[in-house]
């Protein structure tokens, strides 16, 4: 086990290159299942998430090579193989595996999904989707198990906006006899690659990026290339890094059209963004305003970058509010910005917060993912050295950190736990 090592307060500057998204990969990777032949996807991030679903799909019998960030499947052996423990406990996005597998072979047991504890996070929307395709679903002792005779379109109007329930539906759909509707579903730039490579691979969809998805189901799909999409929950982390701490940063691979409630928020905080075609320039900024943040589904202000978002509003002058209405008790990242010196108070689904203040070098602990790069963001901006345990968490979403921030000029390393320490965190 590892814990980052930040020596804040140093400028950054320079370039650095967003890796694909994390969340269209997750995704996109157990979609390869439906396929008759080989599928191939470029620009893969080299995040844990993306082993532990090559691993998954090793188990049901895929062939994977990755290489150079290109995946290649072979689905042609795989085998409804039952996952109900192990590497589907560590990611979130497993339960694409659900949706995948259902629509391929109709039938799939599969572990209760692991990821970020961002609060209670449940998938009744998934399970209503592949009962209404006519899947018969159970939940047995912590695992899914589902089964159908033959899946059969349906119209399905999700109660809440979800992008894992968009995602897995769409799985579960393009091989089932007839026309599906998905009403009030999830907009997100992730739901057009996954439906891009669906398309590409023989399926009929159209809507994927509107609240309404029409899938007019196929017999077979067969094998093709694909290309992911920039990661903007990276890329908007590069830009708050180089709204607080940057002197000139231009970030690279990103498509600006999808972070315009992130570009907004930043200029209304007297942040200079600059966009250009794939590159967005942050030139350093000197003052900062406090603004509030209200999350919403795309193509509101993202949850995601809510957390990196708060560490950032620790430097602006004057009271922010930021809510999040997707994931009310995302806030675990307070109480440890808080060690750092931060002035917030966090209220029901609220928190406030107060600047400027300097923050400080601590030992904190990454609960999750994004508090993790809010941590970061934080450890940058602090003055001293602060600790960052819970690696692992990062190490989920965010491509060769370490190096894309020390070329920016960080300081900022990797440092084996000692055992005192790892017997200190298992106790916490
Ligand atoms: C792997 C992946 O893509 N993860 C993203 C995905 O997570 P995830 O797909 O889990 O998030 P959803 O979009 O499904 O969740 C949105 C909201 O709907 C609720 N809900 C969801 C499903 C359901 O069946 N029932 C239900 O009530 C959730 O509790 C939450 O309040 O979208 C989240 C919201 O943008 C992001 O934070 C995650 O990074
Ligand atoms: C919450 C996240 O991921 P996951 O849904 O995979 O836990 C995230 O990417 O911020």
């Amino acid at each position: 086990m590892e814990k980052l090592k930040i020596a804040g307060g140093y400028p950054l500057k320079g370039e650095v290159r967003i890796s694909g998204a994390k969340n269209s990969a997750v995704a996109l990777i157990p979609a390869t299942i439906l396929a008759g032949s080989s599928v191939t996807i470029e620009g893969l991030p080299e995040i844990s998430d993306v082993e532990m679903l090559k691993g998954l799909l090793e188990e049901i019998g895929g062939k994977v090579t990755l290489e150079n960030n290109e995946m290649t499947v072979d689905p042609s052996q795989m085998v409804p193989m039952p996952l109900p423990n192990g590497r589907v406990k560590q990611l979130r996005a497993s339960y694409y595996l659900m949706g995948a597998m259902l629509g391929k072979f109709k039938k799939a047991v599969i572990g209760l999904p692991g990821g970020c504890y961002l609060g209670p996070r449940p998938i009744d929307q998934h399970i209503k989707g592949f009962e209404a395709l006519g899947a018969q679903v159970t939940n047995e002792q912590g695992a899914i198990y589902l089964r159908a005779d033959e899946l059969r379109g349906a119209r399905i109007y999700l109660d809440v906006v979800s992008v894992g329930a968009t995602i897995n539906i769409m799985l579960a759909a393009v091989l089932a006899k007839g026309k599906t509707i998905i009403e009030n579903a999830a907009k997100e730039p992730e739901i057009i690659d996954v439906a891009t490579l669906l398309t590409n691979m023989g399926a009929r969809i159209k809507g994927a990026g509107t609240d309404v998805i029409r899938i007019e189901g196929v017999e077979e799909l067969h094998g093709c290339r694909h290309t992911i999409i920039p990661d903007r929950i990276e890329a908007g982390t590069y830009m708050i890094i180089a709204a607080a701490a940057g002197e000139g940063i231009l970030i690279d691979n990103v498509i600006p059209q999808h972070l315009e409630s992130l570009i907004a928020k930043l200029r209304e905080m007297g942040v200079v963004v600059e966009e250009r075609d794939d590159q967005i320039y942050i030139p350093k900024t000197d003052k900062l305003k406090a603004v509030d943040i209200k999350t919403l589904v795309y193509p509101g202000f993202p949850t995601d970058l809510q957390q990196p978002f708060t560490t950032l509003l620790t430097k602006a002058e004057g009271s922010a509010i930021v809510t999040d209405t997707i994931y009310g008790a995302r806030f675990k990242h307070i109480d440890e910005l808080r060690r750092m010196n931060a002035s917030i108070k966090v209220e029901g689904r609220s928190a406030i917060v107060n600047g400027p203040v300097q923050l400080t070098g601590a030992r904190v602990k990454a609960s999750d993912l994004r508090a993790g790069a809010a941590l970061i963001a934080a450890g940058l901006l602090a003055e001293g050295v602060t600790e960052i345990t819970g690696v692992e968490h990062i190490d989920r979403g965010y491509s060769f950190i370490v190096d894309k921030l020390s070329g920016l000029g960080a300081t900022i390393w990797r440092e084996e736990l000692t055992e005192r320490e790892i017997e200190q965190l298992e106790n916490s």
